[in-house]
């Protein structure tokens, strides 16, 4: 049976509840889109498979609440995470206020390595926005991080940040990935060499095509 990924990364989505990060992964995932607000608790994880550079990348990607009160649980999943997302909610100043918060648990709690990016979900919303596209331009270049305007709800830039997480996270592990080519290409060598064993073996000339 053809192998279904290359290679499997955990993705995980941080910020203040109620920004919307299950929404962003049931868009994602589903393409559904949920009105009501139901408190993530503890942590959730859905899967998908993208295709970067031809490598087949099943990212795991984790759910974590937002309520403070799930802080203890949900930290023990930094670690693990290979890409963080970081949500706040255009419509909440508060919600981009504790961007820092969560930022600095991730440099606590998170691999060095870990690739993060900032998503301003809700942009859907701008009668009611409360924090200027410019606020996050900055504060992602202040990290170093790359940002997105999001809507779950109108679907707008989900593909586009997972997609941009994604292709980070595997640039991030570029060793690991090379030697994963290798392989990639040496299974491929052996299956046409299987092949033209094959046809060498059935073929109608085959005593005098065949030099095995
Ligand atoms: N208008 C609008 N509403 C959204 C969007 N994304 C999420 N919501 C709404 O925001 C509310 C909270 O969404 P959730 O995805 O449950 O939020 P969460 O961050 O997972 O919350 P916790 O699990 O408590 O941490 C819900 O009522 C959603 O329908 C969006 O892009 N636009």
């Amino acid at each position: 049976m053809a192998k279904q990924y290359d290679v499997l990364f955990r993705l995980l989505l941080l910020g203040d509840s109620g920004v919307g990060k299950t929404c962003l992964l049931c868009r994602f995932t589903d393409n559904e889109f949920h009105s009501s607000h139901i408190s993530t608790i503890g942590v959730d994880f859905k899967m998908k498979t993208l295709e970067i550079d031809g490598i087949k990348v099943r990212i795991q990607i984790w759910d974590t609440a937002g309520q403070e009160r799930y802080q203890t649980i949900t930290k023990q999943y930094y670690r693990r995470a290979q890409g963080i997302f970081l949500v706040y909610d255009i419509t909440s100043e508060r919600s981009f206020q504790h961007i820092v918060k969560w930022a600095s648990d991730v440099d606590e709690y998170a691999p060095d390595k870990v690739q993060k990016i900032l998503v301003g979900n809700k942009s859907d919303e701008e009668h009611k926005r409360q924090v200027a596209r410019t606020q996050g331009d900055k504060l992602a270049k202040t990290y170093g991080m790359d940002f997105f305007e999001t809507s779950a709800c109108t679907n707008t830039n989900i593909k586009e940040s997972f997609t941009r997480l994604t292709e980070l996270v595997l640039q991030a592990n570029r060793k690991e990935l090379d030697g994963l080519r290798t392989s990639i290409n040496e299974e491929l060598n052996i299956a046409d060499l299987e092949d033209e064993e094959a046809q060498c073996d059935t073929g109608p000339n085959s005593q005098k095509a065949c030099w095995c």
